[in-house]
This record gives structure tokens, sequence and C-alpha cells, in this order.
């Protein structure tokens, strides 16, 4: 049975329970409007650990643009049934009052791997998912959880979190989940036109293509370049960023001998689409 909590005064005891009993538990942090990317975290939460909270919250502090916060979509009542399907044991639900109740003024911020990239291009975004997190950690006391590799820098700003202060949860990064097209599955697709939905596939052939390149000796950034005449053909009307960087670090690294990562922003229907991979 899946339960809706939507309070940690209720959470709290819960889970202390099931430590009590030596369970482990695995947490989920999401924004909702779910699809099979974050059942796919919720799956690997469940194959790994005896109690699994998937949490969603719309958290306004890593928005940088309010017009992005106010076209969210919000769905609980079916991303409540697909958590069920999946047998997530809780769903919580927290009330944004209770995550930012009046006076609250910390911030976590995390230096280094989110300032490039996204943190860049959405300034304020990382340390708003550097609170939430820090906040959901101590909420759920969650010992491990799972975040998705399409949000790739995302998933590196966690792990350094974690690592620098310390928090007793073990980070799962978890593979990207696409489209039969290629497309990586976000939330943020349903924005898109039918014909920009029709193209949007040309932002993961692009970049495979050029790590192909790469890979066979083409220098680093006329792969790139062809990457993002590609998407303009397409019709993409701009290409935020490509970029080879270091897998861990994000910094920029042209040694091909370390695991390195292309990531990419770009803009479609007036929908700002991201995806990486592995070169
Ligand atoms: N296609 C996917 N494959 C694997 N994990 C994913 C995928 N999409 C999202 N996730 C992961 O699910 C978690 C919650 O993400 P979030 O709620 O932001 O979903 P989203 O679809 O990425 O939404 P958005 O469009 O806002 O980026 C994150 O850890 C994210 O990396
Ligand atoms: C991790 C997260 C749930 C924090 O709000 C969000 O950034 C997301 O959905 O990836
Ligand atoms: N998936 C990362 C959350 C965001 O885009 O705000």
């Amino acid at each position: 049975m899946t339960q809706i909590i939507r309070t940690v005064a209720e959470l709290r005891p819960l889970v202390r329970g099931w430590k009590a009993a030596g369970e482990v538990v695995g947490v989920v942090p999401t924004m909702g409007a779910l699809h099979d990317g974050h059942l796919s975290l919720a799956r690997a939460a469940r194959r790994e650990c005896g109690r699994v909270i998937t949490t969603i919250f719309v958290n306004p502090k890593q928005f940088n643009n309010p017009d992005d916060l106010k076209k969210y979509p919000r769905t609980e009542e079916a991303d409540v049934a697909l958590l069920s399907s999946v047998g997530v044991d809780v769903v919580f639900i927290p009330q944004p009052d209770e995550v930012y109740p009046d006076g609250f003024i910390t911030t976590v911020s995390v230096g280094g791997v989110s300032e490039p990239l996204e943190g860049r291009m959405r300034p304020g975004h990382f340390d708003g998912v550097a609170t939430v997190v820090s906040k959901l950690f101590g909420m759920t006391m969650a010992d491990r959880g799972y975040f998705g590799q399409k949000d790739w820098q995302q998933l590196q700003v966690v792990l350094r979190l974690v690592r620098d202060l310390n928090i007793p949860i073990t980070i799962v990064g978890c593979e990207t989940i696409r489209e039969a097209d290629g497309l990586a599955m976000s939330s943020r697709n349903v924005r898109l036109t039918a014909q920009g939905r029709s193209v949007a596939n040309v932002l993961y052939s692009a970049i495979s293509a050029a790590a192909e390149d790469i890979r066979a000796g083409q220098s680093d950034r006329m792969a790139i370049r062809e990457a993002a005449e590609k998407m303009r053909s397409a019709g993409f009307e701009r290409v935020e960023y490509i970029e080879l960087r270091d897998a861990e670090t994000l910094m920029p690294s042209d040694d091909p001998r370390k695991p390195r990562r292309m990531l990419a922003a770009v803009w479609l229907d007036g929908v700002r689409l991201i995806d990486n991979i592995p070169v």
C-alpha cells in the first residue's frame, strides 16, 4: 500500500520505525509530472532498498525563470497512481510553508561544479537544488538517494554536496531513459508542438554523432560545430551550449584519457531541452 504523507511530523516516526527494524530507506526526489525516467529511479530504489520514499515538490528556489515555474506541469493524482504501481511505500509531498517557513534564510551553495553550464545559464539554480536536496535528505533520513544521469551536472553537484557535508547517504546515478527515437524523457517535453517533437530527437542524434566522431579522431571543436549546425538546420531556435567537459568536475577537458561528458542545452518551440552522453 502506498501512503501519501504531507508533513515531516508524520514522516519521521514512520522512518524511525523502519530504521529500528534494520530496513534500508531509499529516496527518489522529484518535482512530479512523472514519466518513465522517474519511474526507473523508483524501480531501482525498489530493487535495492527495503523501503522507498518518492518526494514530489516543485521547488520555487531552483527556478530562475518565474514563467518556467508557473508553467511547470502538476499532475499529483496521476503521479501517485504511477508510484503505487511501482510499489513505492510513501509519496512525500511537503507543503511549501513547511519547506520554506517564514524566516528561512539558509542557502546551501556548492562551489566549482555548480558554476559552469547550467549554473551560468540558470543563476541560482544549483543553490536552490542543493538547499532543497539537503532538506529532503534531512526530512526523509534516507540511506540511499536516486538521481537521473539526464541531469548530469545536478548529479555531480549532489555527489559533491554529500561528500563535502558528510551527509550519511549513498547517491546512486541512474541511466537516462529515452523515447523510442532517442529523445531523453523530460516533464518539459509535453510543451513541444507536434512539429517540434518530430525533430527533438536531433539533440541526441547530433551529440551522439559528435561523440562518435571525436572517438574516431576528429577535433572536439569541429565535431561540436557540426552538431550545432545539425540542430540549427533541424529548426532549433538556439543552441545555448554544447560542451565537452571532465565528467566529474565539469571543467573544460581536452584529455581523452579521463572520463569526459558531452553536455548540451538547446531551445526548441520555446522549450529548453538538455541532454548529455559519455565520450
Ligand atoms: N529521462 C530520464 N531518465 C532518467 N532519470 C530522469 C529522466 N528525467 C528525469 N530524471 C530524473 O528524475 C529526477 C527528477 O527530475 P525532474 O522532476 O526534474 O524531472 P524532469 O523530467 O527532468 O523534469 P524537467 O523537465 O524539469 O527537467 C532527477 O533525478 C532527474 O535526473
Ligand atoms: C532533485 C530535484 C527534485 C530537487 O528539486 C530536482 O532538481 C529534479 O527534479 O531534478
Ligand atoms: N531536472 C532538473 C530540475 C529543473 O530543471 O529545474
